[in-house]
């Protein structure tokens, strides 16, 4: 079953998690973490370009529509996109905790299938948070945002510096991210993180 994975599970000592005073206001939509992001970035012409908002509490929500290049079977979303939508939002919850995050662990429930030109209306709140460990998730609706869930993941996020990034990602995107006005602009949103 889902979520019940021991490394799903918040430890004893967990906390609530807890909304940063200037994390964006409910609605406000996020806008993309990098340009060149498979899951967000405008610069992927195959790409999700998923776009979220922030949501009440430690909470988002985003669409997704799914295309041609997302197939898997004929006419139908392949798996691993729909879990790089879940991702993704589940990934977007770090502007709502002024955090920097990576997926360490993601586990996914398919429901349904998905077919192409669907819109995928996905939700995602972060439930617990334990030292580097922030727990959360998320589901995808078809149909409308109060459809039947289709798709859903329980995940383990850990906070990471931004030298993670700089350290152990490729060093020409690296140093064009470091050129990019916009990009230095969204990374310092997290530098004022207490
Ligand atoms: C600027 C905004 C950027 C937003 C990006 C969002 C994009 C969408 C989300 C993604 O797709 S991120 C890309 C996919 N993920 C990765 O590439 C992560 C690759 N993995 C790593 O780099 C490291 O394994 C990781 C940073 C996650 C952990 O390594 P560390 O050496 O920093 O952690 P460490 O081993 O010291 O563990 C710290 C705690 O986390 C726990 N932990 C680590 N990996 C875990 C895991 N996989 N599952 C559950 N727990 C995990 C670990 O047990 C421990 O718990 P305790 O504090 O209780 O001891």
């Amino acid at each position: 079953m889902s979520g019940t994975s021991t490394g799903l599970m918040p430890p004893a000592d967990a906390v609530t998690p807890v909304r940063h005073p200037e994390a964006p206001a409910p609605g406000e939509l996020l806008g993309a973490h990098y340009g060149q992001c498979f899951g967000c970035g405008g610069g992927q012409p195959h790409g999700l370009q998923l776009e979220a908002r922030a949501g009440d509490g430690v909470s988002v929500t985003a669409e997704f529509t799914v295309r041609p290049a997302h197939q898997g079977a004929p006419g139908l979303a392949h798996g691993g996109v729909l879990a790089t939508a879940l991702d993704e939002t589940l990934g977007s919850l770090n502007w709502l905790l002024r955090v920097v995050s990576v997926t360490g662990r993601l586990e996914t429930d398919f429901l349904l299938p998905v077919p192409v030109d669907t819109v995928l209306y996905l939700e995602a709140e972060v439930t617990a948070v334990a030292g580097r460990k922030i727990y959360s998730t998320a589901t995808g609706r078809i149909g409308g945002p109060d459809g039947p869930v289709a798709v859903r993941a329980d995940a383990v996020f850990i906070e990471v510096k931004v030298d993670h990034f700089i350290e152990n990602g490729r060093p020409a995107e690296i140093r064009a991210a470091m050129n990019d006005p916009d990009q230095i602009r969204r990374v310092r949103a997290f530098e004022v993180n207490p």
